[in-house]
């Protein structure tokens, strides 16, 4: 079985590679009940992470305690070197404006219309003419694939697609280096589901984003996703390509890639991550 240790991240090709986001011995908890217990995760630059994991075992928690939307216990986190918890509250805030968030099931507000939800990073950060705001929601919209017909619609009057689309479009108002995205594709139809991995790649390409990608989706992981983390225990038990992954006989590991859903898709002819580069590039 290879190596797939990241307590030491100094060893190999990765060790060249800048770690966007690096977490240490993270502890985090709810009363008595602990989920993590020591956890280390890196992000590195660049590249598209899928990070899995059964439910209820952490993803959320853990995405939520990056974005310091939840108390922890103990351990370090650093986001593009920085170390999150030395830093004053407004160069807490010119870091948040380097990162963008596509939460599970959009959460756009309801009572604005996609362009206001798109423009509501812009109005809290930046002092940005109404008039601009208006191009630059136009733009994001066409970047996501989104018609300038779905600006002045409200969240209810759309697609579930749509809806995750208009919510990737905030995510991407303040041009972020860095995207979470919690469970992108779910609740999407299989086609609407891989059109989402394709927009993601795409944009992850062409923007040149690094992105962390909560998911349970298999075709997600083999598709677009560089390296795979799973999470179980309170801890990252493997982190690795998907054939490292695959080759990992951690218990968990094995009823998840190997399973029955699982194996129908490693027999399966499939794109992978390597496939979508060369679509763009031909
Ligand atoms: N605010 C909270 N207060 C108390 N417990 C919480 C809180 N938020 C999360 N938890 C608990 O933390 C654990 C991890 O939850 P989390 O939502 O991160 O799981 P998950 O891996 O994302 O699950 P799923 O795949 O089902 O979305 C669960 O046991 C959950 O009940």
């Amino acid at each position: 079985m290879p190596d797939l240790s990241i307590a030491a991240p100094q060893e190999g090709a990765l060790a060249e590679r800048e770690a966007v986001v690096r977490v240490r011995d993270l502890v985090v908890g709810f009363g008595e009940h602990l989920v993590m217990k020591g956890l280390d995760l890196d992000v590195y630059r660049g590249e598209v992470l899928g990070f899995v994991g059964g439910s209820g075992q952490g993803k959320s928690v853990l995405t939520r305690a990056i974005l310091g939307l939840v108390a922890t216990r103990a351990g370090r986190i650093e986001l593009f070197g920085e170390d999150r918890d030395r830093l004053s509250a407004a160069d807490r805030r010119r870091l948040e404006r380097r990162w963008g968030v596509l939460f599970q099931n959009g959460a756009l507000f309801s009572s604005l219309t996609v362009r206001q939800n798109i423009q509501m990073p812009m109005r809290e950060s930046r002092k940005i003419s109404p008039r601009l705001m208006d191009e630059l929601a136009m733009l994001k919209l066409d970047l996501v694939g989104l018609p300038a017909s779905a600006a002045d619609k409200f969240p209810s009057e759309l697609s579930g697609g749509m809806v995750k689309r208009a919510a990737l479009a905030r995510a991407l108002a303040l041009d972020p280096e860095l995207l979470f995205l919690d469970e992108p594709t779910s609740g999407l139809d299989p086609i609407g589901a891989a059109d989402f991995d394709e927009l993601i790649s795409t944009l992850q390409r062409t923007l040149g984003l690094t992105v962390f990608m909560v998911t349970h989706d298999l075709d997600s992981l083999y598709s677009i996703c560089d390296r795979v983390a799973a999470l179980a225990e309170g801890k990252v038990i493997a982190a690795g390509t998907m054939d490292e992954m695959l080759a990992c006989d951690h218990p968990w590991l094995r009823a998840y890639f190997h399973g029955v859903r699982g194996s129908r898709l490693v027999a399966a002819p499939r794109r992978t991550r390597g496939d979508e580069a060369e679509k763009a590039e031909s």
